[in-house]
């Protein structure tokens, strides 16, 4: 677990952030939202002391950091950046090696880990290990980066829009394959992002920032149903439960089992927003849900209605607004 308190970092007069407090849970994804200039990246950093804060104090598992030497504290903490500085002379094993080499980890079993991670990020081992970054998609970049992030099995992983400057699809897909990473690996996991869909969709807990302040900190339901102040709702915007369904699969929320009516039809594998559009297309309240094309269950309105109140008459493929300044 994490623990911030009191957390501060002032240059000159200006108050990057002021007195933060909140405990991050192990095992959890915890996003920082908030608009550009809120003092996101500013606290993420303070966390690995990659800025040392001006008050305040930040706890790892019980033990103040300002105690641990940082080099010692780095090690333990996985820390994932937009521009993912991958070593341009390394190829990619040698690149996603670099910590366990300096930790004198054994080749051989670093090497197997290499394949796996890459494998685990999405990356066949046997075409990506040998190619320079240079050989690379930024896609491709920063799947790399986020397994040499995890090759030295931190039990903690900053990252800093991990998946900004990806084109919409592969930062959906860079996106899916960090959920399914991080549902078998149960990482702490503290993460800075300006985009509030991949909040909702990542997020266990959110920490919302405005200028330099706590505005919320709660899981996403939370912000959404119960906004502490009129910023946390005008941020989130009207449609927040709306998107949040784009961050829920079909196969979640359906009832198990066969419909007893013909109904048109989804696969368990879409988000629960898309599901919403079919439904309003074909005017019906229930879809039936298939899996490798077998019909496996059925979603209701009910279960996409809750507990996001969502109105037929709103357009489920409203634009995402950008709230980033
Ligand atoms: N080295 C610095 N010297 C002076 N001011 C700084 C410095 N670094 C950051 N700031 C200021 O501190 C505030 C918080 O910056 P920070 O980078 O943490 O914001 P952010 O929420 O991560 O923003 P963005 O989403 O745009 O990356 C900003 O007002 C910024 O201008």
């Amino acid at each position: 677990m994490i623990e911030l308190e009191g957390l501060t970092k002032r240059y000159g007069p200006h108050l990057a952030v002021e007195n933060l407090t909140l405990q991050v849970p192990a095992g959890q994804v915890t996003a920082l939202l908030g608009p550009s200039g809120c003092g996101k990246t500013t606290t993420l950093r303070m966390i690995n002391r990659l800025i040392e804060a001006s008050a305040g104090v930040v706890r790892l598992n019980d033990q103040d950091t300002r105690r641990m030497r940082p080099e010692v504290l780095r090690r333990g903490i996985g820390y994932v950046i937009q521009q993912i500085g991958l070593f341009p002379h390394l190829n990619v094993a040698q690149n996603v090696a670099t910590v366990p080499d300096l930790l004198g980890r054994p080749r051989q079993a670093t090497a197997r880990r290499v394949d796996e991670l890459l494998a685990l990020v999405g990356l066949d081992p046997e075409t990506f290990r040998h190619k320079r970054p240079g050989e690379l998609s930024g896609g491709q970049a920063q799947r790399v980066g986020v397994a040499r992030a995890l090759a030295a099995d931190p039990p903690v992983l900053l990252m800093d829009e991990p998946f900004g400057a990806l084109d919409p699809l592969a930062r959906e897909q860079l996106q899916q394959a960090f959920s399914d990473i991080q549902r078998r690996l149960h990482k702490t996991v503290v993460m800075v992002t300006h985009d509030i869909d991949e909040a909702l969709k990542l997020g266990d807990q959110i920490v919302l920032m405005n200028g330099g302040r706590l505005e919320q900190f709660g899981p996403p339901d939370q912000l959404i149903h119960q906004p502490a102040s009129p910023f946390v709702r005008a941020f989130l915007g009207e449609d927040a439960s709306l998107r949040q369904l784009a961050g829920r699969k079909v196969l979640a929320l359906m009832e198990p089992g066969l419909p007893t009516a013909a109904l048109p039809s989804v696969d368990a594998q879409l988000d629960a927003r898309t599901a919403l559009s079919v439904m309003l297309r074909e005017g019906s309240d229930a879809l039936s849900v298939t899996q490798e094309g077998r019909v496996v269950g059925v979603l209701r309105w009910a279960a996409l209605s809750q507990p996001a109140a969502v109105q037929p008459a709103t357009s489920p493929l409203s634009p995402s607004l950008d709230h980033s300044g």
